[in-house]
């Protein structure tokens, strides 16, 4: 179980964190919120690329705040929201990489590692690309690229920043698809940022609402996905739920479809 009490974090003076509650047992978890409203904070936060001021972040019971760099890999696979190369590593490599906090620092990356990079490029359709510098690659690419590296990491714990920005329609769903799989099979915990709440009806177990560095609701996507969430979560957004097959799906109502703007 993923544990967080109390998180508290500040870019300088400007609070971001402002206490963040949050438990997701080994399932798929989502959190959903406007821009800038903490998101990507908390999930460096929980992968020790920034240093919460207070507050427990717990893993099965363990204190991970405390761990080292190569532990904290082990246990966490993260996929970030933005990330650059300058050096032109192929594609191969460049998943590769995400075995380094498995592999011996003087023996190097052996056979299982090598075939655990080429199972995760063929899981995401992108072997293709084995051999292409990183550097050339479209957004899409490199994203599906970056989404192979982490599933090559094998964290018992799995975080995603935005995993499906940069991506075409069939691979935001082949990605979750993926995400999901992995979680069930091997019982791992998951927890990714969404910005269409859509997603999270298919392929989210649990949702959490973030608002002003806070969660302020979380469940399942049915009972957390509503109108009046909608609206408190996107300042003033207007939505309709509509039935599909046994699902729900969220869509922006005339009304605001009919919004004046200025130009
Ligand atoms: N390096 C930084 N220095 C100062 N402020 C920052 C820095 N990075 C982010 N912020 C600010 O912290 C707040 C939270 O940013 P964060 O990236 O966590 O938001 P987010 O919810 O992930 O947004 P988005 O959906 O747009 O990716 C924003 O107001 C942002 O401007």
């Amino acid at each position: 179980m993923l544990r967080i009490e109390n998180l508290y974090f500040y870019y300088e003076e400007k609070e971001i964190l402002r206490g963040v509650n949050l438990k997701l047992k080994h399932e798929v978890g989502c959190i959903l919120g406007a821009n800038g409203v903490g998101k990507s904070t908390l999930l460096k936060s929980i992968v020790g690329l920034l240093k919460p001021k207070k507050g427990i972040i717990e893993f099965n019971g363990k204190n991970i705040l405390n761990l080292g760099f190569k532990d904290r890999a082990k246990l966490i696979s993260y996929v970030p929201q933005e990330f650059s190369i300058n050096f032109p590593y192929t594609v191969f490599d460049t998943v590769l990489m995400g075995r380094n906090p498995h592999v011996d620092f003087l023996e190097g990356p052996n056979s299982k590692d090598e075939k655990i990079t080429l199972k995760c490029l063929n899981i995401l359709g992108i072997n293709y690309l084995k051999d292409r510098p990183f550097t050339q690659l479209s957004g899409g690419q490199k994203r599906l690229v970056l989404i192979a590296r982490g599933l090559a990491q094998e964290g018992k714990l799995m975080i995603f920043d935005e995993p499906t920005s940069y991506l075409d329609f069939k691979n935001q769903i082949l990605v979750l698809s993926v995400i999901e799989k992995i979680s069930r099979k091997f019982g791992k915990l998951v927890l990714l940022s969404l910005h269409d709440p859509n997603l999270a009806f298919f392929f989210c177990d649990n949702v959490f609402l973030m608002k002003d560095g806070v969660i302020i609701d979380c469940g399942k996507p049915d009972d957390v996905i509503t109108e009046e969430n909608i609206e408190r979560l996107y300042n003033g957004l207007k939505t309709e739920l509509i039935k599909f097959s046994d699902k729900k799906l969220v869509v922006p109502n005339k009304e605001f479809l009919e919004l004046d703007v200025v130009l």
